[in-house]
C-alpha cells in the first residue's frame, strides 16, 4: 500500500530555483532565452520564483553534468552563497545526469522540464482518469531515477516540486513498491479505457470539433465563448488538464466542441502516452480549431510544435481552421522583421499576408479573432458553422426532414 499519511500543503513557503540551460548548434541563444523565459513561466505556475539564471555555449550538453565544469562550479558557489531550495533544467537529464548532479548539489533538488510539467499536470488533475494518467507518468518518470536524492527528499519536511503526486497525496520512493503502482495504474486506466470507448461508441453520432493549441493561448476562453460552459481560464501555463466536451447548436444543428489540454515544446513522452486516452478526443474529431496565440513573440514555433504533436497522436490532416487568438494584444512592428528605416505596414496587411502564407499550406481557413474581447467571434463561428453543417449533412442527409429531433445526447 502507499503511504498517503504526509499531505502536500499549500501553506508552505515559496521555494525558490536558479535556472540552467545551454545553447548549442541546434539551439541558438536567442532560442535559449526564449525557452528560459517559458521555463520561468512554468516554475511560476507551481508558485516558484526564479532567482537567477545560467547559460552556457557547448556544442553538445555534457553527457554527465549538462553543463561543462566551470559552469556547474560557477552555479555550486551560487547555490551555496544564497537560498535556493532547486536547480531547473530546460532540458530532460538523463537518470545517470541526475545522479551526477545529486551528488554535487546534495540537498538542493535537481528537477528537469519533463519532471516540472509533470507536477503541473499532477496540481491540474481534477478528474478520477487524469489523476492516474498523471501518476502514471510521474511514477514511468521516476522509476529508473529511483535514487538516494528521492529517498532522501521525501524525508525532508513539507513536499515541494517533484514530489507532489495528484489528488494532493506524496509520490511513492520504494522501487519495489513503484513496480507494483505502475501495474496497478495501467490495469485500471485500461478499464476505464474500455468504458470510454463503448460509451463514445453508444454516443449518437455528432459532428466533433476539438479546440487545440499550445498552453496559454486562450483555449478555454475561446470555448467558453462559443459554447455556455464555464471553463476555467487563467493567465498559466496548463490551466486545464482534462478536456471538457459541449453540446452546442447553432440554427439547430447539434455539434459536440471539446476544450482539450495545451501542448508544449518538449511535452513529456510519458505524459503524451498516459493521456492516449483523453487525446482521443482530438484523434476522433472531425474537425479541429487549433488556437494561436498571435501576440507571443514565437507564435510560428508554438503552431509547429503543436502540428508535430498532432501528427505524433495520429490526428493530423483534419478539416483546420487556424485561429489567430490575442488579436487586441498583437503590434506587428514588434513581430514583423523591421529593417531600419523600413515603412511599418499597416496591421490589415500584414493580417492579410499572414494569411495568405496559411491557407497554402498549413490551413483550411484562418481568422483573426480576440476570444476575450470577443472581436470576429461571428466571423468564425460563420466559418465553423459552415464546415460543421457540411459534415452534418454528410452523416444525416435527411436531417432536415427529421424535425431536427432525431439526435438527443447527455452533454
Ligand atoms: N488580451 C487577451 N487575452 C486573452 C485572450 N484570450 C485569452 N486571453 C487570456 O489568456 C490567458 C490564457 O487563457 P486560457 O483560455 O486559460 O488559455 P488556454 O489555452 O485554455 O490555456 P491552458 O488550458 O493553460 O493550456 C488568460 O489570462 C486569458 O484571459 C484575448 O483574446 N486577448
Ligand atoms: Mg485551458
Amino acid at each position: 500500500m502507499i503511504d498517503k499519511k504526509k499531505l502536500y500543503s499549500t501553506a508552505e513557503k515559496q521555494e525558490t530555483a536558479v535556472l540552467v540551460a545551454v545553447s548549442t548548434q541546434k539551439q541558438p541563444a536567442e532560442k535559449t532565452k526564449e525557452y528560459l523565459d517559458e521555463l520561468a513561466f512554468l516554475a511560476t505556475t507551481l508558485g516558484v520564483e526564479t532567482v537567477k539564471t545560467f547559460t552556457q555555449n557547448l556544442e553538445r550538453a555534457d553527457i554527465r553534468t549538462y553543463t561543462g565544469k566551470g559552469k556547474l562550479e560557477e552555479i555550486l558557489i551560487y547555490v551555496t552563497a544564497n537560498p535556493v531550495d532547486m536547480i531547473l533544467y530546460d532540458d530532460d537529464l538523463t537518470p545517470s545526469q541526475v545522479r551526477n548532479l545529486e551528488a554535487v548539489f546534495k540537498d538542493i533538488k535537481v528537477i528537469d522540464r519533463s519532471l516540472l510539467i509533470l507536477d503541473i499536470f499532477a496540481m491540474r488533475a481534477q478528474t478520477a482518469q487524469s489523476k492516474l494518467q498523471v501518476e502514471l507518468a510521474q511514477y514511468q518518470y521516476l522509476y529508473p531515477r529511483l535514487t538516494r536524492m528521492w529517498t532522501h527528499l521525501s524525508r525532508q519536511s513539507g513536499v515541494g516540486v517533484g514530489m507532489r503526486g495528484p489528488g494532493e497525496t506524496e509520490l511513492e520512493t520504494d522501487k519495489r513498491l513503484v513496480k507494483d503502482r505502475i501495474a496497478f495504474l495501467k490495469e485500471k486506466l485500461e478499464k476505464i479505457d474500455r468504458q470510454s470507448t463503448t460509451r463514445r461508441k453508444e454516443r449518437d453520432r455528432l459532428v466533433r470539433v476539438a479546440i487545440v493549441g499550445y498552453t496559454n493561448v486562450g483555449k478555454s476562453t475561446l470555448m467558453r465563448g462559443l459554447s455556455k460552459a464555464d471553463v476555467f481560464a487563467e493567465n498559466k501555463l496548463f490551466a486545464t488538464v482534462d478536456s471538457t466536451v459541449r453540446k452546442v447548436n447553432m440554427e439547430n444543428i447539434p455539434f459536440l466542441l471539446t476544450d482539450t489540454v495545451g501542448f508544449i515544446r518538449k511535452l513529456p513522452t510519458l505524459l503524451i502516452e498516459s493521456f492516449k486516452s483523453t487525446l482521443d478526443e482530438v484523434r476522433e474529431a472531425d474537425i479541429l480549431l487549433h488556437v494561436v496565440d498571435i501576440s507571443h513573440p514565437s507564435f510560428e514555433e508554438h503552431l509547429d510544435v503543436v502540428n508535430k504533436t498532432l501528427e505524433d497522436i495520429g490526428a493530423a490532416n483534419k478539416p483546420t481552421i487556424l485561429v489567430f487568438n490575442k488579436i487586441d494584444l498583437y503590434n506587428p512592428t514588434f513581430n514583423a522583421d523591421n529593417d531600419e528605416g523600413q515603412e511599418i505596414e499597416q496591421t490589415e496587411s500584414v493580417l492579410e499576408q499572414l494569411k495568405k502564407s496559411y491557407i497554402a499550406d498549413k490551413a483550411d481557413h484562418v481568422v483573426f479573432i480576440s476570444a476575450e474581447k470577443k472581436e470576429n467571434i461571428e466571423e468564425l463561428r460563420n466559418t465553423l458553422f459552415s464546415i460543421v453543417k457540411e459534415k452534418h449533412f454528410s452523416i444525416y442527409p435527411n436531417w432536415l426532414d427529421l424535425g431536427y429531433t432525431a439526435v438527443q445526447t447527455e452533454e
